[in-house]
């Protein structure tokens, strides 16, 4: 058995939650170390950890990745959340980039400096609605099955489900116009992974507080 992936990030949501997401969903339990001040990042800096410099840095399989989108691809084809097929494949890249150019904004928000904050959110808003929560509506018409590519769970379905989550907490009612929006949220909640870190008490973390920001910036800068 090998040994559990361990997670290197602050105990926050930021680039890290869509790797806590697919591993939860792939049903693989994971450790975290928590970086809580500069020195901590400067340690992992200084014994090589971190390729370049930053985190998030996951330990698995006897490697350090860094990159999110690169642990991410690691973790989704080890664990079969990639489709069948290149074609398949194509498609749930094609979404999850759509989806990481919205979770930018999504997760960003809470950084945003107060003179910054309206007009950024009436952009990541308007892009939800207007750009991106359309287009997974069109697919899971046009598709007609349970999940956005072929008729199993992949990467592109645990992402969605995400920032669906993540959208709701700015906007309670963003998905008024989008009614399979509404149903696939329903449904890819209750697989029962996913529905476990849904749970309270799980690796799930929470929407950055306020007050929290400051704290985050200092590790970093
Ligand atoms: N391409 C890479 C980028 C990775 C990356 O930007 N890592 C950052 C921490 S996350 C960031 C912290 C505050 O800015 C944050 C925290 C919350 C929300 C958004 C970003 C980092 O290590 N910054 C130190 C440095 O760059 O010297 C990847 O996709 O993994």
């Amino acid at each position: 058995m090998s040994a559990k992936p361990k997670l290197h990030y602050f105990n926050g949501r930021g680039r890290m939650e869509p790797i806590r997401w697919l591993l939860a969903a792939a049903g693989v339990e994971f450790e975290e170390s928590y970086l809580e001040k500069k020195e901590d990042l400067t340690k992992l800096r200084t014994d090589g950890s971190l390729l370049f410099q930053q985190v998030p840095m996951v330990e698995i399989d006897g490697m350090k990745m860094v990159q999110t989108r690169a642990i991410a691809n690691y973790i989704s084809t080890k664990y079969n959340l990639y489709g069948k097929d290149l074609k398949e494949r194509a498609l749930i890249d094609m979404y999850v980039e759509g989806m990481f150019d919205l979770n930018e904004l999504l997760m960003t928000h809470g950084y945003q400096p107060a003179e910054k904050k309206e007009e950024h959110y009436a952009n990541m808003i308007d892009k939800t609605e207007n750009r991106y929560f359309p287009v997974f509506e069109k697919v899971l018409k046009d598709h007609g099955k349970d999940f956005l590519v072929g008729n199993q769970l992949s990467r592109a379905d645990v992402q969605l489900l995400e920032i669906i989550l993540m959208a709701e907490e700015w906007k309670p009612n963003v998905l008024a116009k989008f009614p399979l929006l509404q149903s696939f949220k329903a449904r890819i909640s209750n697989i029962p992974t996913i529905k476990k870190f849904l749970q309270p008490g799980s690796q799930r973390k929470p929407l950055i507080r306020e007050e929290d920001v400051p704290k985050v910036i200092k590790i970093f800068y």
